[in-house]
């Protein structure tokens, strides 16, 4: 039987490594439904698109957003680190919330997700993108853990962060995500929900393949 998982929550709550580690335990393929908003979020910016603006589905067909073979190319070339900087996660959730760029990055996410064995992540996976999802997860943290633990990821890639300026920056993508009207952050009704605040990875994994080994049979 086919298994998808929806892995759910605000910044920094563990869903990227969480669920990179559980689809390479299992065999499943992986999709970081982020990762595609940052993208656009990076390329309307750069185009001096505000979000108020009217954005059509020509401007975002022109990214040649691409997914092959668990990577992400867009206008030709492949995603880097380019896209994890605090800036990019600003304006993924800046133009997140604009219905064009939700319909569009929604309808690709729903393609990918047929591939087959598949762990999303994401917002609104278990709500909105697989609500037939047989595993859901949201994941949460203390707003402190979630911003010291992105202020050690982004120290030790090299950036210049200050942690009273990463907590900020989540607290604000935490009300944008959770307060817009198209696919709030929230979790699912039948979403397991997991406080990742005071769990190693592989406790928050362990708990995970518990509700896996029942529901994926
Ligand atoms: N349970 C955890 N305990 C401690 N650190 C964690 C935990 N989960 C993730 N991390 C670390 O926190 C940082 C952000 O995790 P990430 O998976 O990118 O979160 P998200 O995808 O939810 O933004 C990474 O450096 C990761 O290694
Ligand atoms: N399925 C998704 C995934 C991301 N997003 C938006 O994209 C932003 C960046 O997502 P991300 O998962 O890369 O961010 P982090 O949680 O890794 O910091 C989020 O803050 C949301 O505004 C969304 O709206 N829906």
């Amino acid at each position: 039987m086919s298994c998808k998982i929806a892995i759910d929550g605000p910044a920094g709550s563990g869903k990227t490594t969480v669920a990179k580690k559980l689809a390479e335990k299992l065999g499943y393929y992986y999709l970081d439904t982020g990762a595609m908003y940052r993208i656009v979020g990076l390329y309307l910016h750069s185009k001096g698109i505000t979000p108020e603006d009217e954005i059509t589905l020509s401007m975002l067909e022109d990214i040649d957003l691409k997914f092959i073979e668990g990577k992400f190319f867009f206008l030709g070339k492949e995603a880097g680190d380019e896209i994890r900087t605090p800036d990019a996660g600003k304006y993924a959730s800046l133009y997140a919330r604009h219905p064009v760029v939700r319909k569009y990055l929604t309808s690709l996410q729903k393609k990918i997700a047929q591939s087959g064995n598949i762990v999303v992540e994401g917002r609104d996976i278990g709500t909105v993108v697989i609500p037939d999802a047989e595993v859901k997860i949201f994941l949460e943290a203390s707003p402190e853990a979630r911003a010291r633990r992105r202020f050690e990821e982004l120290k030790a890639k090299g950036l210049n962060v200050e942690y009273s300026e990463i907590l900020n920056e989540i607290l604000l993508r935490d009300k944008q995500d959770s307060e817009r009207d198209i696919a709030p952050l929230k979790p699912a009704e039948d979403a397991f929900i997991i406080d990742t605040t005071n769990l190693s990875v592989s406790e928050v994994i362990e708990k995970i393949l518990e509700v896996v080994k029942i529901k994926c049979r």
